[in-house]
């Protein structure tokens, strides 16, 4: 087989696939000989007239792999016809980090197929795409799959059909396997790479590495104490972090910076690796300021790594909580080069009074938060991934007292802890 022809295999044998539909998983795999196994569940259940298709995003550096997925998503939506069902799909081999290769799944209830197969060939030509079809045979329960050749076509000439054949669900969700350095970055040049990267797409990008600070080489610590304040949106940051500012005399900074704040609209738009990559920059940003400061008087920080690492994870794993990452994973680290504050007070309110005070303030949220509101459980799973990151001391404080109960308890918390 041509070097071209082994890498369009690739991404489906010797790995399993898995299709999320309506947040459960379905797992499968492709073999050569078929040993009797039954069609997996996602196959057995599809539509008698479905005609069934995966995509992967292959090619490529992971700036441009990310980009591809992001547009891939967009084009499908707006191009298919109506009657054709997207899913997202992945590749993975199991338990192995950065293995997971993005893409979606298919089921087209159309009358013709032309329109569909005529959309998914052009994307093959055009972009690191790799499209398979599916066929039930007509003796059964049987499907096997095709991949087509990177000219389009379904022909026969790339590899031989296989059969798909179920395949357990793995130790570690496939969502997980990626997570370090494309959600979640551990180190200033991680993320400072991505956005080297993509500053011929993202003009933006160019004005945010002017303002990175020129490495994070290890500062000497602040004199003063640095207490970072996290917690879900309406929590009451902004306030309690005005309050302990006056209260203790002390300097506020946030994270992302104010520097930062022209920027950030188009970032926000941006897929996960570029989102995440601009937001961990943030840090460094705040972090230098915290160390000039932190010279002067006590810092309160507006939120900082906690808020970026639990989103990306939150938003990296889907399904339910026990998907994320078990307590302990290396997931949860602290960056290395990021310097550590003395405190960090994570606000928690139950749901409805939060999403009270959201309406009492009347302002406008990012999609990130209106997703938080409508969607419980990854609400839960920001929550559960803040609570399980590691590194500097950590204290969850019930936002629900008044304004003025709140503080006078984070200003104990901060007397006790950081002998202010
Ligand atoms: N302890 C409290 N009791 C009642 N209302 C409060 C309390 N703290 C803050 N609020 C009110 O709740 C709303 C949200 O508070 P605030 O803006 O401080 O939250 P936040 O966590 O900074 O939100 P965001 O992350 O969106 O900036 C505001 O209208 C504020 O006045
Ligand atoms: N250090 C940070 C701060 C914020 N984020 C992301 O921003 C969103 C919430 O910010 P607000 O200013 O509205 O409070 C949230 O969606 C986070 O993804 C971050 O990543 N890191």
């Amino acid at each position: 087989m041509s070097r071209r022809a082994m890498s369009l295999v690739a991404p489906w044998s010797s790995r399993v696939l898995s299709v999320e539909l309506d947040g459960a998983h379905f797992y499968f795999s492709t073999r050569e000989q078929h040993r009797g196994e039954e069609a997996p569940r996602v196959f057995r259940e599809a539509r008698k007239d479905a005609r069934l298709y995966s995509l992967l995003v292959c090619g490529g550096d992971r700036v441009r792999r990310a980009v591809c997925h992001a547009q891939l998503k967009d084009t499908l939506l707006r191009e298919l016809p109506p009657a054709c069902h997207v899913s997202p799909m992945s590749s993975f081999v199991p338990n192995v980090r950065d293995s997971l290769l993005k893409g979606y799944f298919l089921k087209d209830h159309s009358e013709s197929a032309s329109p569909t197969e005529r959309l998914l060939r052009d994307l093959s030509q055009r972009d690191p795409v790799f499209v398979c079809s599916y066929r039930k045979l007509q003796e059964g329960q049987l499907w096997t799959q095709h991949l087509w050749s990177g000219a389009g076509s379904p022909t026969a000439d790339m590899s031989e059909d296989s059969y798909v054949v179920p395949s357990e669900a793995p130790e570690c969700h496939p969502s997980t396997l990626n997570i370090i350095n494309s959600d979640v970055f551990y180190s200033f040049e991680e993320a400072r790479e991505v956005l080297n990267k993509c500053g011929d797409i993202i003009p933006e990008a160019m004005s945010v590495l002017e303002l990175l600070p020129s490495g994070a080489e290890a500062r000497s610590k602040p004199d003063f104490p640095v207490i970072v304040i996290e917690g879900l949106d309406a929590t009451g940051k902004t306030t309690l972090t005005e309050s302990l500012r006056d209260a203790l005399g002390a300097s506020l900074l946030r994270s992302p910076p104010q520097c930062l704040s022209p920027m950030r609209a188009r970032f926000d738009r941006e897929p996960p690796l570029i989102r995440r990559a601009f937001y961990a920059l943030g840090n460094y940003i705040t972090a230098e300021q915290i160390g000039l400061q932190g010279m002067e008087t006590p810092v309160i920080v507006d939120r900082f790594w906690h808020s970026t690492a639990a989103y990306a994870i939150a938003t990296a794993v889907s399904g339910q909580v026990c998907n994320l990452p078990a307590e302990g994973s290396e997931v949860y680290r602290w960056p290395g080069d990021l310097l550590q504050p003395s405190l960090v007070v994570l606000l928690t309110l139950e749901p409805e009074e939060r999403k009270r005070r959201l309406s009492n303030r009347g302002q406008g949220e990012t999609e990130e938060e209106k997703e938080l509101d409508h969607n419980q459980l990854f609400r839960l799973k920001v929550e559960t991934a803040y609570q399980r990151i590691c590194g500097p001391a950590f204290v969850t404080v019930d936002a629900s007292p008044s304004a003025d109960q709140v503080l006078q308890q984070v200003l104990l918390l901060i007397r006790a802890k950081c002998h202010l």
